[in-house]
């Protein structure tokens, strides 16, 4: 199928002569990148790399490490890769594929049943519009969402938790009756969570410390995951957006998507490059929080969706973060006396109550507007 994300629809804004691109990034919308070309362009990537990332679950150290180098060089001039060989079941993404449509296909009133402002944690369903990362934007995201979180009854490892960290993590809604859809999603969530730690073990050898150096801080991390659902939105109409530029501020992103295509990438120099669908493969990018530990050696790059291809688009990101009670500290090697500490170390639990404050006054805002 085609991919038909190449013309640009949402246009930059210039301001005295200079045109930029806004985006969302670490609770606040109005970042922004200045869009460069001809002689005052940067050298930056123009497509986003595959890699087989089958050598992650070797026994030879050589080949971990060789896999390690190749997803590091992604992540410090991209920020964004496709991974095959993952070693995740066709059959579990497929069952949850179908579990998103047959959730989504229900009536709004049965899916506010799991609303997420109903819910302390801000788990559940969000709206159509629901959501606004694109404050330029009169009306909100156009996309459907339900997201869910760290179940330590999903976790094929079973950590053992205190009553307090328990606590800590909140607990998801589930919508009743539907035993099928929630058995589909903790598999997709035990799965995921075996490739998220194996993966965190790369980028611990792609940034040259002990490759078991984050085991300590990922024991029952607080991740999310979202099924979501982008309807069609007219490539012509300029006042919509399926998901808003933004970063991802967890550690980071395993992301699925079907074969429909929209997700977007913003380069250097200010334009978007297709992250274009491809079987087989999960898209990964580089969080805030990755970003952070590495000194900006790895970028957590802007990104959005435009589902301007004619049909429903599906996908499924699980963001991936470290433990509630860890601190996000920049990495002693990722420092020199060129390039100091950029950043003060957070803690999870903190750094996230924050965002859902933040994210709670947005909804509010929102419902005044729409008033
Ligand atoms: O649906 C996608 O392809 C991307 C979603 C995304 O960027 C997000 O939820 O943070
Ligand atoms: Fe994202």
């Amino acid at each position: 199928m085609a991919f038909a994300s190449t013309q640009t629809v949402t246009l930059p804004e210039t301001v005295e002569g200079k045109k930029y691109e806004y985006y969302y990034y670490n609770g606040t919308y109005g970042h922004k990148r200045e869009v460069l070309t001809g002689p005052s362009a940067h050298t930056t990537f123009q497509e986003i790399p595959i890699i087989d990332v089958s050598g992650i679950f070797s026994e030879s150290f050589e080949t971990r490490k060789e896999v390690a180098l190749k997803v590091a060089d992604a992540c410090e001039n991209i920020g964004f890769l496709l991974i095959k060989g993952h070693g995740v079941d066709q059959a579990v993404i497929d069952e949850t594929y179908e579990m998103s449509k047959w959730y989504f296909d229900h009536d709004l009133e049965w899916k506010e049943q799991c609303g997420i402002y109903k819910n302390e944690g801000l788990r559940g369903y969000e709206g159509v519009y629901g959501a606004r990362l694109d404050e330029s934007l009169r009306k909100g995201d156009k996309k459907e969402s339900f997201l869910y979180s760290y179940d330590p009854l999903a976790d094929p490892t079973k950590p053992e938790l205190t009553a307090d960290y328990r606590s800590k993590l909140f607990t998801n809604q589930w919508p009743a009756d539907a035993p099928k859809f929630k058995e589909a999603l903790q598999n997709y969530q035990g799965q995921l969570l075996t490739l998220a730690r194996a993966l965190m073990r790369t980028f611990a050898l792609g940034l040259g410390v002990e490759e078991t150096y984050f085991d300590g801080i990922i024991k029952a991390p607080f991740n999310s995951i979202k099924i979501i659902k982008y309807p069609t939105q007219e490539p012509d109409n300029m006042s919509e957006i399926g998901i808003g530029a933004h970063t991802d501020f967890e550690t980071f992103t395993i992301l699925s998507q079907d074969q429909v295509g929209g997700l977007e990438v913003l380069n250097k120099n200010g334009h978007y490059i297709p992250a274009t669908p491809t079987p087989g493969t999960f898209v990964v990018n580089v969080g805030d929080f990755l970003q952070r530990i590495s000194n900006e050696r790895f970028i957590s790059t802007v990104h959005r969706v435009r589902n301007v291809t004619g049909q429903q688009r599906y996908s499924i990101p699980f963001f991936f973060a470290f433990d509630l009670d860890a601190y996000v500290k920049v990495l002693e090697n990722c420092v020199s006396e060129d390039k100091p500490a950029k950043y003060e170390p957070l803690n999870v639990a903190e750094y996230t109550a924050n965002l859902r404050k933040l994210q709670y006054g947005r909804f509010q805002k929102m419902l005044s507007q729409d008033a």
